[in-house]
């Protein structure tokens, strides 16, 4: 038998990931070693790997098949714009995509005005603003800190992740527009979907029962 093989986020996602994984009994004691800076992790009795990537590398390796199977956030899914099969919404890690900004932008907004747009996201804001809204704006990639941005005149707006609302809050930013919810998923390369068939279906049958 080959080994099934994960590709699993390094960040927010990975404990919550571990813990559901691990009650279905697909365990890998070694991955809970906080301090370890191992990358690869193997189950030898269930023949399965994981591996530690960073979260928008996940679809990548998907969908080159160097994995079989990753978890990861349905914001990367929808950035990246990977080849592979979304299979299952795992109800963790949920949280909003949303257009963010001062209260003054909100006329902006409304009046289709050209501003210019912040974001870690640019395929996902060029989306919402060119094919859902019908506006052009400026897109400028950030790589975090998002809400820096408007405070300090670089855009008027941001494209960002909103989950308790805080960092918003504590920075004199609101929620303008919703783009849309988002939560962990998980993915299947389209190869081994065929190839790997039935112990993908009952991985994904043994996680159905328990979300
Ligand atoms: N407050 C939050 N901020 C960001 N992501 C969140 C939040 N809550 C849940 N998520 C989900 O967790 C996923 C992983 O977030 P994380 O912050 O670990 O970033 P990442 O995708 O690994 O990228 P990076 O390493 O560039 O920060 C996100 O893709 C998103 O789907
Ligand atoms: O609504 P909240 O609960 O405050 O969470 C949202 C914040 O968390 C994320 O940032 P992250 O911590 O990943 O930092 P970064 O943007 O600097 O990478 C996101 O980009 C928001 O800034």
């Amino acid at each position: 038998m080959r080994y099934l093989t994960f590709a699993l986020g390094k960040g927010r996602l990975a404990s919550k990931t571990l813990e559901m994984f691990e009650k279905i009994g697909i365990t890998c004691e070694e991955m809970k070693d906080k301090g370890s800076r191992k990358l690869i992790f193997v189950n030898e009795e269930l023949k399965l790997k994981f591996f530690l990537s960073k979260g928008p590398d996940v679809p990548t390796y998907v969908e080159y098949g160097a994995a079989d199977i990753g978890i990861v956030g349905k914001d990367t899914i929808l950035e990246e714009g990977r080849r592979m099969y979304e299979v299952l919404d795992l109800g963790f890690g949920k949280c909003t995509m949303c257009v963010c900004g001062p209260e003054s932008a909100r006329e902006l907004l409304k009046h289709h005005e050209l501003i210019r747009v912040a974001t870690k996201y640019p395929n996902i804001a060029k989306d919402y603003f060119y094919n859902k809204k019908h506006q052009t704006v400026e897109i400028i990639k950030l790589n975090g800190s998002i809400e820096l941005a408007p405070i300090v005149g670089l855009s008027e707006v941001i494209v960002d992740i909103v989950e308790t609302g805080s960092t918003l809050k504590e920075n004199g930013l609101k929620v303008l527009e919703e783009v849309c919810p988002l939560s962990a998923r998980m993915v299947v390369n389209q190869v081994s979907m065929k190839m790997e068939n039935e112990r993908i279906s009952r991985i994904i049958q043994d996680l159905k029962k328990i979300l």
